[in-house]
């Protein structure tokens, strides 16, 4: 097998990396963290996925990442293969997003699918591939450490040992399990064998023939029980006949003696009806008989002859007439009464009439002398009047004259007044005017005095002498005795005119005196006429009132005498209707008393009915009572004949032949009872037996079958025995030879690597046990070794594994490239180039491929290629190179090259 080409994207440090590989030694090398061993490990996971990290799947996708796509391309067996897992990151989890591979047998989808066709490849899994194939770094003791079990077991897997061993076990299986069975069967068997024994210690047969006999007895008994039973019911039935015979006859007889009882009582509560009968009948002829006599004298009373003939006829007709004869005077009362009550009426009217006159004269009068009262009292208050207005003419003309030497006419004292007032304004002002002046004046002057005094012009204050202002001093002595004059004569005209606006005053006052005199005098005037008119009116109303009154009076006379007059009238009606009256009342009781003979007359009809009818209801009962009478004798005759059909002997006899009877089929019934019981115990014990024999032929019949099964199972379980300790015997047998070829070759192997010669020999057990033997014969486990032994050691083994595999498996052998990861660092440089050697051993063995990652020079130079891994610092990814050519290695890369 070999590893073609590897291609990473964001595979841990790997951004994108390309990296070819060829057949032969490739030695990696790099500074540290630089991405070596990331080489490998992504080798290794593109063939076995998950399992052959030790954490999860996100610690191989770049940090910060999304995905992260591993492919290798290999070739195995001269055939082509490609594997590609793609692995996705999603909310902090990583997984398989695609898993590929292609080859020859097609393709395989899905991790899990892929990494079995891997491992069935390679005839490793991931475990194996790490023990054998790939030593990584600071794992090169690895396969010492392992316990020799698992040795053992990954040993027995790369050289298909395993197999045999599953066939063991499944040859063992078989075998437990046929083991197994046979002992359900023997079990079984015995089973059947105790049961079968216990069976037949019973004597099931015996016990059979015993209950049968004892069975057909029991018959025979219930037989002969039943037939008594018949012949003891025949004769209880027999008797039972007897005495229900006898029970009938004496209901019959009871049933005639009750109907002869009633019979009798029936017969006598008729002939008390008939008696009663017979009294109504009695009391009707009495009734009848005083009807009688009351109907002769009505009609005497109203003269109707008592003769029969026609009698209702005649009635009749005399009641009509005397309905006619009532109604006739009814009429009559009526209208009188109506002519009465007009006449009633009338007087009555009258009599209103004459008494409204009388009152309405008497109000009359009363308000005409009323009116006269009022007129003299109006008359007195006019004259008054009259004077009141003479006293304010007289008032009126005394103020008029006032205005006789004033200078103004009536009617012109305000606008006067306002006139003067205007004067006496100005007046004023001017006098101020004269007054402020003239204490200017007299300011002024006395100034210019007081100047003048100290020698000074009053006017400029310069010296006096000279000045051309002093001469002026008398001239404002002039013009103050001026104002002085003009301020008195204005004064005094001011005292005038104030006293002449005070006189107008008065005259105003004066003139709205008059006016309102003068207006008041005219509205009496005018109210006094008015009040002269009504006086008037007044004195003819009067007149008039006192002309009605006489009018009235003499008509209350007239009214007086009609009312009288027909009142007269209604007393004549009255009398003649209290005669009617008496008429009608009269005709009324004649009315009456044939109305009373109607009455009797049927009352007597029906009397004489109603006495016929009870005649006719007595004779019947009468025939009622004769018939029941018949009857009655018959049924006394039945009683004596049933009376005597009794034979009270036979009747005790046949009462105590069915009580004998009874009691014995009493009896009768209880033993067999008590024999069918025990027939029915019995036969359930019979199929109980007969049950257990036919249970006893199954059990033989199986214990046959059984017998049969355990001893075919017996056999069966040797040859499985044998098949079983067959694959046992062969694979220790193989194992003994592969153990002694690799112990050979492992030998051989350290002893070509290393060259001390401490040790004699290595041996391998056939446990896989590993020992190392000294010269002196002395043993040591390998992990007693120093690290370098260790690793030479174990490089011996894993070189001499690969030997085993390439000769000892049929067909084509795995050999997978052989990975080592660091392994020189616990070497010394001697052992560095018999590393070299071994290297070249295996090249020359079929390991097509060794993949080392090291910084041993010696390595590098011994390489058919050389791999650098650099890492850019400032990105931290890192990217690889391969160099065809070893013979060109720069020097200098090799120089600062250095783990
Ligand atoms: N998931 C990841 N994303 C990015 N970088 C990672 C991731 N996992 C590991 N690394 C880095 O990858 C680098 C490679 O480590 P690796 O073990 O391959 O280096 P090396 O060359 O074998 O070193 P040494 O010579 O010390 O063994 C390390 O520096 C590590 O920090
Ligand atoms: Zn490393």
């Amino acid at each position: 097998m070999r590893f073609e080409q590897v291609q990473l994207q964001n595979f841990k440090c790997y951004e994108d990396a390309n990296l070819r590989l060829d057949s032969g030694v490739t030695v990696i090398h790099g500074l540290n963290g630089g991405g070596k061993s990331s080489l490998l490990e992504a080798c290794f996971f593109a063939l076995y996925g998950s399992k052959a990290l030790d954490k999860t799947l996100d610690e191989i996708v770049t940090i910060g990442a999304e995905e992260t796509i591993v492919e290798l391309q290999f070739t195995h067996g001269g055939d082509d293969y490609d594997i590609r897992r793609r692995i996705r990151v999603n909310n902090g989890n990583a997984r398989t997003a695609e898993c590929v591979m292609n080859g020859p047998g097609g393709t395989t989808e899905g991790a899990t699918d892929v990494r079995n066709r891997v491992v069935s490849m390679l005839r490793m899994d991931t475990e194996a591939f790490v023990n054998c194939a790939y030593v990584r770094q600071g794992e090169v003791n690895k396969l010492i450490n392992a316990s020799p079990a698992v040795r053992q077991d990954m040993l027995d897997d790369l050289l298909q040992l395993g197999k045999l061993e599953t066939y063991r076990d499944r040859a063992s299986d078989a075998r437990v399990g046929i083991g197994r069975v046979r002992d359900d069967k023997q079990g079984a068997l015995s089973e059947v064998e105790e049961q079968l024994a216990e069976k037949k210690d019973k004597n099931l047969h015996g016990q059979r023939n015993e209950i049968e006999t004892e069975l057909s007895d029991i018959a025979e008994q219930i037989q002969r029980y039943e037939k008594n039973q018949a012949d003891a019911k025949e004769s209880q039935d027999k008797a039972v006949e007897v005495i229900e015979k006898y029970e009938q006859k004496r209901e019959e007889l009871a049933e005639v003696e009750d109907s002869i009882e009633q019979l009798r009582e029936r017969i006598q509560e008729t002939e008390r009806k008939r008696e009663a009968l017979a009294d109504r009948t009695g009391e009707c002829q009495e009734t009848l008989r005083d009807r009688r006599q009351k109907r002769d004298e009505l009609l005497e009373s109203v003269n109707i002859e008592a003769d029969d003939d026609d009698l209702d006829t005649r009635i009749e007709a005399r009641v009509e007439s005397l309905r006619e004869e009532i109604d006739e005077v009814t009429t009559e009362i009526r209208e009188l009464s109506v002519s009465k009550t007009e006449y009633d009426n009338e007087a009555e009217r009258l009599a209103a009439e004459a008494d409204d006159l009388e009152s309405t004269a008497e109000e009359n009068r009363k308000q005409a002398d009323e009116l006269a009262k009022e007129l003299t009292d109006a008359r007195e208050r006019l004259s008054e009047r009259r004077e009141k207005i003479d006293e304010m003419a007289a008032d009126i003309e005394t103020k008029r004259a006032a205005f006789a030497d004033a200078p103004v006419a009536v009617g012109a004292a305000s606008e006067h007044r306002e006139e003067v007032a205007k004067e006496l304004a100005e007046i004023g002002k001017r006098r101020t005017e004269l007054s402020a002046d003239l204490d200017n004046e007299r300011e002024r002057l006395s100034e210019a005095e007081s100047l003048l005094e100290a020698g000074k012009c009053p006017e400029c204050g310069q010296s006096v002498e000279g000045s051309p202002h002093v001469s002026d001093i008398d001239e404002r002595r002039a013009r103050i005795e001026d104002l002085e004059a003009e301020l008195a004569d204005i004064e005094t005209r001011e005292r005038d005119r104030e006293d002449d606006l005070d006189r107008i005053k008065e005259l105003e006052s004066l003139e709205s005196e008059i006016e309102s005199l003068e207006s008041d005098r005219e509205n009496l005037a005018q109210i006094l006429d008015e009040r002269e008119a009504n006086i008037a009116e007044k004195e003819r109303r009067i007149e008039e009132l006192r002309q009605e009154a006489s009018e009235a009076e003499s008509d209350v006379e007239t009214r007086r005498e009609e009312a009288t007059e027909a009142r007269k009238q209604a007393k004549t009606y009255k009398k003649q209707i209290a005669e009617y009256n008496q008429r009608q009342a009269d005709l009324k009781d004649r009315l009456d008393s044939l109305e009373t003979v109607t009455d009797v007359l049927d009352e007597i009809t029906s009397l004489t009915e109603e006495q016929e009818r009870l005649r006719d209801q007595r004779e019947d009962k009468g025939q009622m009572n004769d018939e029941r009478r018949d009857r009655l004798g018959e049924l006394r005759e039945r009683r004596s004949d049933l009376q005597a059909e009794f034979d009270e002997e036979r009747i005790k006899e046949a009462r105590d032949q069915k009580q004998k009877a009874t009691e014995y089929l009493e009896q009768v019934v209880e033993t067999l009872a008590d024999l069918e019981e025990k027939q029915a115990n019995l036969q359930g014990k019979l199929g109980g037996i007969e049950a257990e024999i036919d249970v006893m032929a199954e059990l033989r019949e199986r214990q046959d079958e059984l017998s049969a099964t355990v001893s075919r199972l017996g056999s069966l379980y040797a040859e499985a025995e044998q098949l079983e300790e067959m694959y046992r015997t062969l694979r220790s047998e193989l194992r003994q030879q592969n153990i002694e070829s690799l112990e050979r070759m492992l030998n051989e192997t350290f002893d070509l690597i290393y060259e001390n010669d401490t040790y004699s020999r290595l041996e391998i057990d056939g446990e896989y046990r590993l020992t190392v033997y000294q010269k002196d014969g002395a043993e040591l486990d390998p992990e007693q070794l120093s690290g370098g032994e260790r690793a030479l050691f174990n490089l011996s083994l894993r070189c001499a594994i690969y030997q085993l595999l390439a000769e000892g498996i049929e067909g084509t052998a795995p050999m997978p490239p052989l990975i080592l990861d660091e392994p020189t660092v616990f070497l010394d440089s001697g052992h560095v180039s018999q590393l070299v050697e071994l290297i070249n051993e295996m090249y020359s063995l079929g390991v097509e491929q060794i993949l080392v990652v090291s910084h041993d020079e010696e390595l590098v130079s011994a390489a058919d290629a050389l791999v650098t891994v650099k890492k850019d610092p400032t990105t931290n990814r890192s990217t690889v190179e391969r160099l065809k050519n070893v013979d060109g290695i720069d020097e200098e890369l090799l120089a600062t090259a250095g783990d």
